[in-house]
């Protein structure tokens, strides 16, 4: 048997590529073997040097992986993130630190490569604290109780002069990026989609042997402006007495304006012999419970972390987003092994623009760097850090100052697994 310390750690080839997605679906529970078709449809997203893997003589037994992300902060500015995907290590070999040896190394190339932020979707809230990422988004499901709504079942379109109309997936790959980059410029949270996503997303690459095509229906306003997008499947349901009992599953939904919104989810819950509708991941101040007669038809299915942050650059982080208020905060921030230890001056000006600094004055507030992550968008509070014990108050009132100057109206959304 190897030693473990003779566990290899490095960037894949593009011939190691097959072992290294072998080792990923094992990670992950799924079928090892993969057709070819799959392998080299996966291939498109392989960036040499940001594809890692363990090796233990010479098969594959740990991965990860890294890309080029745009996150929007605060205030509709995107900042360079690195995202961290595909992480698994084999069961064989789980807690020997292969995860801690590739993470390190992937948040020190971030560092150096000028990446603000390292993004991820965790798959279990415990992991990724650590390495000092927090969870800056949340996400929450509902399952809509159609008949319950209260909504008019004769609704037969919008009643604002937009329309709805089924669309096509070249339909969607046409009109979805400028759609996608619209909503990017509004809300934190978001993340870059490249044309790849576009792609997979409506079957055109396949990065598993089963696709399922959904429906596609675009609203657009009655000036004729595309706000909205939804792709949805359903099920094939039927109860005692030929009762249809069919559940539309939302795989995203993106709506621009309220009145795009609004359409969307009215023509979700118009769609006949549908009884259920699943929203898919939405912000937890979604509009969707409201735009319902009756809000208590949308019953929270799921509600959870979705996308963690981790700050890798103190200053560039801070500047990039806007503030609620104005107002100054000295933050004290711990970060063990990381890049973004020290303290720092943030200033904010009546035009809620920031500018930071590295400072020597006395601290406001002194936090780990995990918490700035979860505190970086708005969503989370200092005041309830402090109660946790997770924040420490160095001049009395000042986690609410914190909170007045980062918190926001709308909480951020993060729309994607990646
Ligand atoms: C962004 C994404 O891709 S999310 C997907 C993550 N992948 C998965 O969940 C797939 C299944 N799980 C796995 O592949 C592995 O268990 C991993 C990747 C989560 C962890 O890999 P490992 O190599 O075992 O982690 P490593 O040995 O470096 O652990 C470091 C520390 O984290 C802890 N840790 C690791 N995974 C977990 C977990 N799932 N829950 C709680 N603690 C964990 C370890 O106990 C260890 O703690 P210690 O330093 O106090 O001893």
């Amino acid at each position: 048997m190897t030693s473990r310390a003779a566990i290899d750690v490095r960037p894949i080839t593009e011939a190691e590529f097959a072992d290294w997605n072998r080792a990923m679906n094992i990670g992950f529970l799924r079928e090892p073997s993969m057709s070819e078709e799959v392998i080299d449809a996966r291939r498109a997203q392989f960036t040499p040097g940001r594809s890692v893997g363990a090796f233990d003589a010479g098969r594959c037994v740990a991965t990860f992986r890294s890309f080029a992300q745009e996150l929007t902060v605060v205030g509709g500015a995107a900042v360079q993130a690195d995202a961290v995907t595909n992480v698994t290590v084999s069961p064989t070999h789980r807690r020997r630190g292969l995860l801690t040896r590739m993470m390190t190394e992937e948040l020190a190339a971030a560092k150096g490569r000028g990446d603000v932020v390292a993004t991820l979707i965790a798959a279990e809230y415990p992991i990724y604290g650590r390495y000092g990422f927090g969870p800056a988004t949340w996400a929450t499901e509902w399952t809509i109780d159609v008949p319950r709504t209260g909504l008019d079942p004769r609704w037969a379109g919008p009643e604002d002069g937009g329309r709805v109309d089924l669309v096509d997936a070249e339909d969607v790959r046409k009109l979805g990026p400028e759609l996608h980059e619209r909503l990017r410029r509004v809300r934190p949270g978001v993340v870059s989609r490249d044309e790849l996503w576009w792609r997979t997303t409506t079957g055109a690459v396949r990065f598993h042997a089963t696709f399922h095509e959904p429906f596609y229906v675009v609203y657009r306003s009655a000036a004729g402006e595309v706000e909205g997008m939804a792709a949805y499947t359903t099920d094939d349901r039927w109860g005692d007495g030929k009762q249809p009992l069919n559940t539309a599953r939302v795989k995203w939904l993106t709506g621009v304006t309220p009145a795009a919104e609004r359409a969307l989810w009215h023509y979700l819950c118009s769609v006949d012999w549908v009884v259920r509708v699943r929203s898919g991941y939405r912000a937890p101040d979604d509009l969707l419970p409201l735009l319902l007669p009756d809000p208590r038809a949308a019953a929270v299915t799921t509600h959870a972390d979705f996308l963690w942050v981790r700050v890798l650059d103190v200053v560039r982080a801070l500047e990039a987003r806007t503030y609620e208020g104005a107002g100054s905060l000295v933050l004290e921030v711990a970060d063990a092994d990381g890049p973004a230890g020290g303290r720092y001056r943030l200033e904010v000006s009546e035009d809620g623009t920031g500018t930071c600094a590295p400072t020597t004055e006395n601290a406001d507030i002194a936090l780990d760097v995990s918490d700035l992550g979860a505190l970086y968008l708005g969503d989370e509070s200092a005041v309830r850090l402090v109660a946790l014990g997770r924040v420490r108050e160095e001049r009395a009132g000042a986690a609410r100052t914190a909170d007045a100057l980062l918190r926001t109206s709308r909480r951020p959304w993060c729309p994607d697994v990646f």
